[in-house]
């Protein structure tokens, strides 16, 4: 018999993924869900699937797959949009809200227009740096302006967890970048146990950099919000950058910030709503 399940397209800078509200739908693989779903040409379309679903702990919790099917501790483009969902159809009228993950409870703050979520700031959490927990194969405490070699080219790597694992690699050129070649090099690198997402980084100013992004388990996206922000604190740790960082990836801006009083990341962007759907299967 035919199933048929509802689904909203939503977007964070073009960082796209297909969402379900699980208070009302109930997926049974939603890791096989993601790979077909995400497909660009046989499925919706998308850098993988997002379950919101109930909490006994927050106002919801996100559930996210990458587009291969595995399973992401974290997603800050998508957790703006998780936020954007519960308040535009209804499933809360509160202007911040909790949001379970498998990184910890994240707290989000809502920016209104006309009666929707436009922007929304995330409090990311604190900055994950010791190698063990990242996780990354590395001598001493942290994995800061680390030597790395790929594909024979020795690049220097600043490693930081914002839940899910990160390798931050500053280049000169960050348009011309053979991401491609040597993206899918640093994700599947023996050095990550579980993986990792690479951010090749550009510092423009004490306050701007530009940033393109290959996402373990989903390839290039046009941004990435967890990205954004271990890089941001890649740039501080190294002492590159002020403490606010605008991040400038394919997609758009981010506004990211590391209180390192109070050791918290905050990131500040959009939510949009593309579609909604009815996927037929
Ligand atoms: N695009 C997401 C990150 C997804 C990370 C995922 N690729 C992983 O396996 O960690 C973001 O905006 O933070």
């Amino acid at each position: 018999m035919e199933k048929k399940m509802k689904f909203t397209k939503m977007q964070g800078l073009g960082n796209d993924y297909v969402y379900v509200n699980c208070f009302k739908e109930k997926i049974e693989d939603p890791s096989a869900l993601a790979v077909r779903i995400s497909d660009r040409h046989f499925g919706v379309g998308s850098d993988g699937l997002i379950l919101i679903n109930p909490s006994k702990v927050a106002d919801c919790e996100m559930e996210m797959y990458n587009a291969d099917g595995s399973r992401g501790e974290m997603c800050g483009n998508g957790i703006r949009c998780v936020g954007k969902y519960m308040y535009d159809y209804g499933l809360t009228d509160k202007e911040a809200i909790s949001v379970e993950t498998l990184a910890g409870i994240k707290y989000l703050q809502f920016f209104i227009e006309n009666g929707k979520v436009a922007k929304v700031k995330v409090d990311m959490g604190s900055p994950i740096l010791t190698p063990a927990e990242i996780p990354v194969v590395a001598e001493g405490e942290r994995a800061v302006d680390e030597p790395i070699v790929v594909d024979g080219t020795e690049y220097r790597m600043t490693c930081i967890s914002m839940g899910n694992p990160h390798a931050i690699v500053y280049v000169d050129d960050v348009k011309n970048l053979p991401i491609e070649k040597i993206g899918p090099l640093f994700e599947k690198h023996e050095r990550f146990p579980n993986r990792v997402n690479t951010e090749f980084v550009k510092v423009l100013d004490r306050n701007t950099v530009e940033m393109r992004v290959w996402e373990r388990g989903s390839g290039e996206t046009l941004a990435c919000g967890t990205g954004a922000c271990a890089t941001a604190v890649a740039c501080i740790l190294n002492g590159l950058t002020e403490e606010k960082v605008t991040v400038k990836l394919l997609g758009g801006d981010l506004e990211i910030e590391w209180d390192r009083e109070k050791n918290k990341v905050f990131m500040t962007g959009p939510a949009k709503v593309v579609f909604d759907g009815v996927w037929e299967e």
